[in-house]
């Protein structure tokens, strides 16, 4: 059974927020907000709460964009991460215990303190473009392969 879990990606024109994550899984790396998704709680649900919890912003128009699959060597839970975007948002950007977050232009994302896979489709994310993947990790660093797709529809 997969762990479902949230990335959500706030956009402002050329902008893009990312949260430094400041402890437990992917800490010390740039990324989107989110995490697990309740029992009692929708996908999209879960997505909105992580972003308000993480960063404070509120959302009620997020667009899936993606899907990600990843699986690490000598793990059995595969990571199944629905990513979401929005340009329509209300509050104020705010430090929380998880994240820190900072506003970056897209010219000049920091994917060498992000997650490695992440550098193959943000091209695909920042044309508009959905898209589909499966990376295996070996560790937290290292990707011994992958797929990753185009889609039209998730
Ligand atoms: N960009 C990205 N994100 C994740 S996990 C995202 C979901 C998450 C999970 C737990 C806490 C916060 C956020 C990744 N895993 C492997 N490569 C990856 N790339």
């Amino acid at each position: 059974m997969n762990k479902i879990l949230t990335l959500v990606l706030v956009r402002d024109g050329k902008r893009i927020l990312l949260g430094m994550k400041k402890r437990g899984f992917g800490e010390g790396r740039w990324n989107g907000f989110g995490g697990k998704v309740e029992k009692q709680e929708t996908i999209i649900d879960g997505a909105k709460r992580e972003l308000r919890e993480e960063c404070g912003l509120v959302s009620n128009i997020l667009e899936k964009i993606g899907l990600l699959k990843f699986e690490f060597v000598g793990d059995p839970q595969l990571l199944e991460v629905h990513v979401f975007t929005t340009e329509q948002f209300t509050g104020a950007v705010e430090e929380s215990s998880e994240m820190r977050p900072e506003w970056f232009d897209t010219t000049n994302i920091p994917f060498d303190k992000m997650w490695p896979d992440d550098k193959l489709w943000f091209p695909l994310y920042l044309k508009g473009q959905k898209f589909s993947g499966y990376f295996l990790f070996q560790g937290h660093d290292n990707i011994l392969k992958y797929t990753l797709d185009e889609v039209d529809d998730l």
